[in-house]
């Protein structure tokens, strides 16, 4: 899928003022630090779309981007960082799970893993709610290019192994760098076939 335009819709902390649900959307989530933000301007080719930072837990807002005036990018707060209050932890959670578990118009959620840590218990625990709530996922498994591919395979097949424990068969992966934009028409294609199918709900 070519990329014709990515612009930034909106910024929300409450979801009632989300857009309304007529377009496909995608959600991207990961620890913080993971490398959301620059993914989200590696698959937009825009570089200052999402914000990119050296402090962990900046954004705690959804974040829309609109991408060929059809579907969204959404931008979800990471989780994970040491530093958050206790309080705002649990808005994090209200706040995010009910996004996830009642956008009517979310296709898939993406959940970034840093391709060089071992499997890490909070992204295990939130593959397991996303698979408790019926919410599709796929694993995007970040920051290729900072080490082998061999090293990137074995913490792939861990994480796989961890996920079984919970799940007869394991979600769709891809490997990528916003370096070097490996995984890009992967994804890319993978969303433009789930939008094929996509029909907007209808809002009463
Ligand atoms: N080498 C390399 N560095 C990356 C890659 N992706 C992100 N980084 C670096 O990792 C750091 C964090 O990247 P961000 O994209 O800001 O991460 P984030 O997940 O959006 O961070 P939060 O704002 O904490 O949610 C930055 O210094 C990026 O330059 C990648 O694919 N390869």
């Amino acid at each position: 899928m070519l990329i014709h335009t990515a612009e930034f819709k909106c910024s929300n902390t409450r979801t009632e003022k989300l857009p309304p649900p007529v377009l496909p959307e995608y959600a991207f989530i990961g620890r913080s630090n993971v490398g959301k933000s620059s993914l989200i301007n590696m698959l937009t080719q825009k570089k200052g779309l999402a914000k990119t930072s050296q402090t962990p837990g900046k954004t705690q807002l959804i974040n829309h981007f609109l991408i060929n005036d059809k579907w969204y990018i959404v931008d979800l707060p990471g989780y994970g960082f040491a530093r958050a209050s206790k309080s705002s932890r649990g808005e994090w959670e209200r706040f995010i799970k009910y996004y996830l578990k009642n956008r009517e118009s979310l296709q898939c959620v993406f959940v970034l893993i840093d391709s060089r840590v071992p499997p890490q218990k909070v992204d295990l625990e939130f593959c397991f709610w996303l698979g408790e709530h019926g919410i599709p996922f796929m694993l995007v498994f970040t920051k290729a290019d900072k080490q082998s591919k061999h090293k990137t395979q074995l913490t792939i097949a861990a994480f796989k192994k961890a996920l079984l424990d919970f799940f007869e068969e394991v979600p769709q992966q891809f490997i990528t760098s916003s370096e070097t934009q490996e995984g890009r028409d992967e994804i890319l294609t993978c969303i433009g076939e789930i939008n094929k199918g996509f029909t907007a709900p209808v809002i009463e």
